[in-house]
């Protein structure tokens, strides 16, 4: 059956210093309530309260709710000092909860009030996370730039072309490409010439894949692809509607899932936290990683998303363990950067694990 789970305590302890990788998470999902009423000071105008832009305890929104929850926070972060601040205070609070490795994603917008461009949304983005290698933070932070599958052909195939330019201009920074936005919108057949060109330029795809039922056709055409990760594939398997076909180009090609418990109990497209599909596909051997999703949005962190699976699925410390190590070999970033992970895995584990 369903079971709420309660966090914290002693417990606690070993998650927050687990080394960890997060490779899910939106920008502007990951903002924090502290960063919300940083801005809603200097934004008294809009009226905007706390409830408005996340989802408490065992509270659920459905589907749509929840996308309405970002059209708030956009109005919030519109101007360029609003997302460098917005950066930087979610790669900060990324660092201090034990993350080692982290891909940000966000979707460049266009806001015609502030003079932001595209292009200036990105570089903003990318100012935030070298202003934070600086300040020396223990966290090495890439980027993935999102399309919003709403926004259709054109505007897909452009921010392809801008991210194109920003993964040669910026320094192994920008490593990929994320498609994402509501699921129920749009058709992924005519987002398929943007995504190929991505992958043929060398930009590595994340794709947001059967989020909700019924998108069999859509799910076997971006698999074609095929993508490098999977976000969510909550309905890829049988049991939940998906067929054994699906399943079987995700396993033939090792295509690793990235699975936010908190994020699709909240959202209501799965049940209740044992239900989850971490359980059908961690046993089979493949590759998952856990992540937040939108961390403020659903008021979760990665550490507390590690210490729900473990308690909802009877995961040992050990299990634990080789879990987040294990993330390390999904990362989008070169194989460098993998061996140094690795690296500092093997110095913390005897102190961590003891
Ligand atoms: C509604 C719900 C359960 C959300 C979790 N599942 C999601 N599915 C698809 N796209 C998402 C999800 N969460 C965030 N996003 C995308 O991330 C955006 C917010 O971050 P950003 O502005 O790209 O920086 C949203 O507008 C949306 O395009
Ligand atoms: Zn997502």
């Amino acid at each position: 059956g369903c079971v709420a789970l309660e966090m914290d305590g002693e417990e606690g302890v070993f998650y927050r210093r687990l080394p960890k990788v997060e490779l899910h998470a939106h920008l502007n999902g990951s903002v924090s309530y502290q960063t919300i009423e940083k801005l809603s000071k200097q934004k008294p105008h809009l009226n905007i309260e706390q409830n408005m832009t996340a989802i408490g305890k065992g509270q659920r929104r459905t589907l749509d709710e929840c996308f309405q929850v970002f059209k708030v926070i956009h109005q919030l972060v519109d101007a360029e000092e609003d997302i460098l601040m917005v950066a930087k205070d979610v790669i900060t609070e990324f660092s201090a909860d034990g993350v080692k490795y982290l891909e940000l994603r966000s979707t460049p917008r266009e806001e015609k009030n502030t003079g932001l461009t595209k292009r200036r949304y990105i570089e903003t983005v990318l100012s935030a996370i070298q202003q934070c290698k600086n300040e020396e933070l223990d966290i090495d932070v890439r980027f993935l730039v999102a399309i919003d599958r709403r926004n259709g052909t054109e505007v897909a195939m452009e921010t392809v072309k801008l991210a194109e330019e920003f993964m040669l201009s910026s320094d192994g920074l920008v490593v990929g490409l994320d498609l994402s936005g509501d699921p129920t919108v749009g058709h992924g057949r005519d987002l398929l010439p943007a995504l190929q060109r991505a992958k043929n330029s060398g930009l590595k795809l994340s794709l947001h894949l059967s989020e909700v039922p019924s998108q069999l056709d859509e799910t076997d055409l971006l698999l074609n692809l095929p993508p490098d990760r999977i976000g969510h594939g909550t309905f890829l398997h049988p049991e939940v509607g998906g067929s054994k076909s699906l399943v079987d180009k995700v396993l033939k090609n090792h295509i690793p899932l990235e699975l936010c418990l908190t994020s699709n109990v909240k959202g209501q497209t799965v049940p209740c936290y044992s239900k989850h599909h971490f359980k059908y596909w961690y046993q089979l051997g493949h590759p998952c990683v856990i992540c937040t999703d939108d961390k403020g949005v659903f008021c979760t962190d990665l550490s507390q998303e590690y210490q729900l699976a473990a308690s909802t699925f009877g995961l040992s410390r050990e299990s634990v363990w080789n879990l987040s190590q294990q993330a390390i070999d999904c990362i989008f970033a070169e194989d460098s950067v993998k061996q140094q992970l690795r690296q500092k895995w093997a110095v913390l584990k005897p102190q961590v694990l003891k």
